[in-house]
């Protein structure tokens, strides 16, 4: 037999590092990895239970500082996982595993030794039958509903372990995908002897279900379905195998895996006891799966059969709501609001709308979403609910820490909340594999994935995480909490200019999420629609008239400046791509020189603005000075490109435009208003400004342009100073200010409260 190899080096006993030695951290991760590469295919080091406890209390101890620490895990080479049923595999111990291998037709059975450690990716110290043991690191498992391997002692299957540096810098077992991973309860007859909680070796089927009730009332769900699934093997009567999967299908429930329990409540028949609980179940499974016609079907009949139910009363008017909500569109916005607010939820039960919208093919890459009529600025093209969404509330009911999941090759840093969200995404697709055909269609790149059946032996979907991963790196968006929040929050800071927002800020991280339909839609910087949220609802809505056939294009993220090019600003770098639209090629063939320029004459404006605005002045401004300023910052656009926004010229302008509103200087105010639309490509009629008072035709847009939230502001300005200017122009300002609420924050019902706000 071959001797066990160490690797020489000292595990690091943590993955917690302070923010400051995160690159130390990286580094001696990635020699204890490349240590351990050399030793590929040998059998690896042994180390005893009392080391390997000892490094496990150490790395709780690190843990427990978790507040100012960040948890560093590693990205592998992408594997499938295992296809074949657990029947024709072949079991294997600790001693056989070998150093970086992945130990193919085989699986492996162990048990906690120690609490699993959940505050990042779960792991744990396990031992196997002949009490050797090893660490196992589990990803994309966090979230499994029915993962019930929290305490001590818990048995669980590995399929096709893979043998690699875990977290914490010792060789231990890492599991990437969820179907790899099986726990097993401890009444199973597969345990060995002594890991059984019962040495009984038969069970009636009375005694099973006894069992079964005895974890379902303990809230072992995934238990209870395995012990439920042991006694339907036996033949019962009829009427029993009825109550053991009604029962099976109230467990399954609990566990979020809907289709596995509409299965089981699609054999019951009215004669059988509690025909009405069954009923309520279907329909609120397939309330859960979001098939609102099915649910009002099975509850209309449940209405009809016991109309003083209270709860199918209820149930039942949801579902009309989100059917009615599917088909026209028609969202109480405001309730949305109050619900997201009230109850701290993020994740709200409301239908998705498919307004008139459609997927063909694209001319920049592969799909995306086109109008399929002529569409009104403002309108609503889609309103829809997340696949999967991940928030910082989440991370903090979960106690998560957080944390960077690194690849060495590429040597980026993924923050934990999007390591989250592949998690969330797994976690869905397990338990709808209905779900499947719609993910596997979302654009995930070259990325492979070769598993062609999507069941696992327990009929969970099987899911390769890695493609999941890929998926999310593509499809993914930040989001708010809540639009309206983050816009009155940057519209009432005192500061005129924007401040940069940084997404991998490590205070803030922003919540994200996977929407099917949206991630149809490609980017540009001169969008089209844009897309705004409450909790996981994601609102989209045209930002100008489109007409039929139109790609619907929308901002992922916002152009910060107009003086960087692409290779130097690039945010879509991990999604393979870079904005080609107009603007960004128009950055890209100025020369860097005037650029720069740019940039410098901007930042020489903005300390002359805020000087200014500081000391409320502005009266006294020196106008030639600031003139002379801003005539070379246009000097630095060219001249043909007129309809292009000027981002820089657009920061300016506005802060002006605040200014001189604040300042109680109406035509000024009014007449810098007009031309921060300029700036960002509109082209306005009727509007009156100190230089052209004579307009004739209603205030009207007649070409559109970028959308940013200041706009509304401008509008807002615009309708304050014609109040005085032009009375007559004070009403169509205020529509548009509406408007515009409406296109940046996705309603306009709390409008109203902002615009009494702005004239008061
Ligand atoms: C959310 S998907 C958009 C839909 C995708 N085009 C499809 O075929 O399913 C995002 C991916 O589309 C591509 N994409 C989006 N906008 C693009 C653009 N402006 N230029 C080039 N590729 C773009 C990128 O590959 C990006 O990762």
């Amino acid at each position: 037999m071959t001797k066990p190899v160490d690797t020489g080096l000292m595990p690091s006993f943590q993955s917690f590092f302070p923010l400051e030695h995160l690159t130390d951290g990286i580094s001696h991760m990635g020699q204890m990895i490349n240590a351990v590469q050399d030793l590929k295919g040998r059998p690896i080091g042994m180390v005893s239970m009392k080391e390997l406890v000892g490094y496990y209390m150490q790395h709780q101890v690190s843990n427990s500082m978790k507040g100012i620490l960040v948890q560093l895990t590693f990205e592998t080479t992408p594997y499938e996982p295992c296809i074949h049923p657990m029947s024709s595999l072949t079991k294997t111990t600790i001693s056989d595993l070998r150093y970086n291998t992945r130990h193919e037709g085989s699986y492996i059975l162990l048990r906690l030794i120690t609490g699993l450690d959940i505050t990042g990716t779960l792991f744990a110290i396990a031992e196997d039958e002949n009490q050797r043991v090893i660490p196992v690191q589990l990803f994309n498992q966090n979230s499994l509903p029915g993962n019930e391997l929290l305490e001590i002692y818990s048995a669980f299957i590995v399929k096709e372990p893979l043998v690699e540096v875990v977290g914490w810098g010792e060789v231990g077992i890492r599991v990437d995908h969820a179907s790899d991973f099986k726990c097993i309860s401890r009444y199973s007859e597969d345990l060995p002897a002594g890991w059984k909680k019962s040495i009984k070796e038969k069970r009636t089927v009375a005694q099973w279900k006894a069992v079964a009730t005895e974890l379902y009332k303990t809230g072992l769900y995934a238990q209870a379905v395995e012990c439920y699934s042991k006694a339907l093997e036996i033949p019962s009567p009829p009427g029993r195998v009825q109550t053991l999967r009604f029962n099976r299908a109230q467990a399954l429930c609990k566990l979020g895996r809907s289709e596995e329990t509409l299965l089981d409540l699609g054999i019951l028949t009215p004669a059988m006891q509690s025909y009405d609980t069954a009923l309520y179940r279907k329909a609120r499974t397939f309330y859960d799966l979001r098939q609102y016609r099915k649910s009002s079907e099975v509850l209309s009949v449940l209405c009809k059969a016991y109309p003083k139910n209270p709860h199918a009363n209820r149930m039942f008017s949801e579902s009309i709501k989100r059917l009615l909500e599917e088909k026209t569109g028609m969202y109480s916005f405001k309730e949305m609001q109050t619900k997201l607010l009230a109850r701290h939820i993020v994740r709200l039960e409301y239908a998705t709308y498919i307004g008139p919208i459609e997927v063909r093919p694209a001319s920049v890459t592969g799909r995306g979403l086109f109008s399929s009529q002529d569409v009104k600025a403002g309108e609503l093209l889609l309103c829809e609910k997340a696949m999967a969404y991940f928030s910082e509330e989440d991370a903090s009911k979960r106690m998560l820490c957080r944390g960077y999941r690194v690849g060495l090759d590429s040597a980026k840093a993924m923050p934990l909340a999007r390591v989250e969200l592949v998690h969330e995404m797994v976690r869905e697709l397990r338990t709808k594999p209905s779900w499947m055909a719609d993910f596997m269609n979302m654009y995930h790149d070259s990325y492979k994935s070769t598993v062609s059946s999507f069941h696992d032996d327990d009929g969970g979907a099987l899911v390769d995480s890695f493609l999941v991963h890929k998926v999310m790196v593509h499809n993914m968006l930040h989001s708010d909490t809540c639009t309206r929040d983050t816009y009155v929050l940057r519209s009432e800071s005192k500061s005129v200019f924007e401040e940069e927002r940084s997404d991998f800020a490590m205070a803030q991280q922003p919540p994200c999420g996977i929407w099917r339909m949206a991630s149809f839609a490609n980017h540009s910087c001169l969008l089209n629609a844009q897309h705004s949220f409450i909790g996981d609802m994601l609102i989209m809505r045209a930002t100008m008239d489109i007409a039929a056939g139109t790609e619907i294009l929308i901002r992922y993220r916002e152009r910060a400046t107009d003086f960087l090019k692409a290779s130097k600003w690039n945010p879509f770098e991990d999604r393979g791509f870079a904005c080609t639209c107009d603007l960004c090629q128009s950055i890209d063939y100025t020369d860097e020189r005037i650029l720069k320029l740019r940039e410098a004459v901007l930042r020489d404006l903005q300390l002359f603005v805020e000087t200014v605005f500081i000391e409320s002045r502005p009266g006294k401004v020196e106008v030639g000075d600031l003139m002379m300023k801003m005539n070379t910052l246009l000097a630095t656009y060219e001249e043909i490109d007129v309809y292009l926004p000027r981002l820089s010229v657009f920061e300016i302008k506005y802060a002006l435009t605040r200014i001189f509103d604040v300042g109680g200087l109406p035509y000024a105010a009014a007449g810098l208003a007009v031309e921060c639309f300029m700036n960002l490509g509109y082209s306005l009629t009727g509007a009156i400004t100190m230089e052209n008072q004579v307009v004739s035709g209603p205030l009207a847009i007649e070409k559109w342009g970028m959308l940013d939230y200041r706009l509304v502001k401008c509008w807002l300005i615009l309708a304050r100073s014609y109040r005085i200017m032009a009375p007559h122009l004070e009403h169509a300002a205020k529509d548009y200010a509406m408007l515009f609420y409406k296109m940046v924050v996705g309603e306009d019902h709390s409008f109203n409260s902002a615009y009494k706000k702005m004239m008061s």
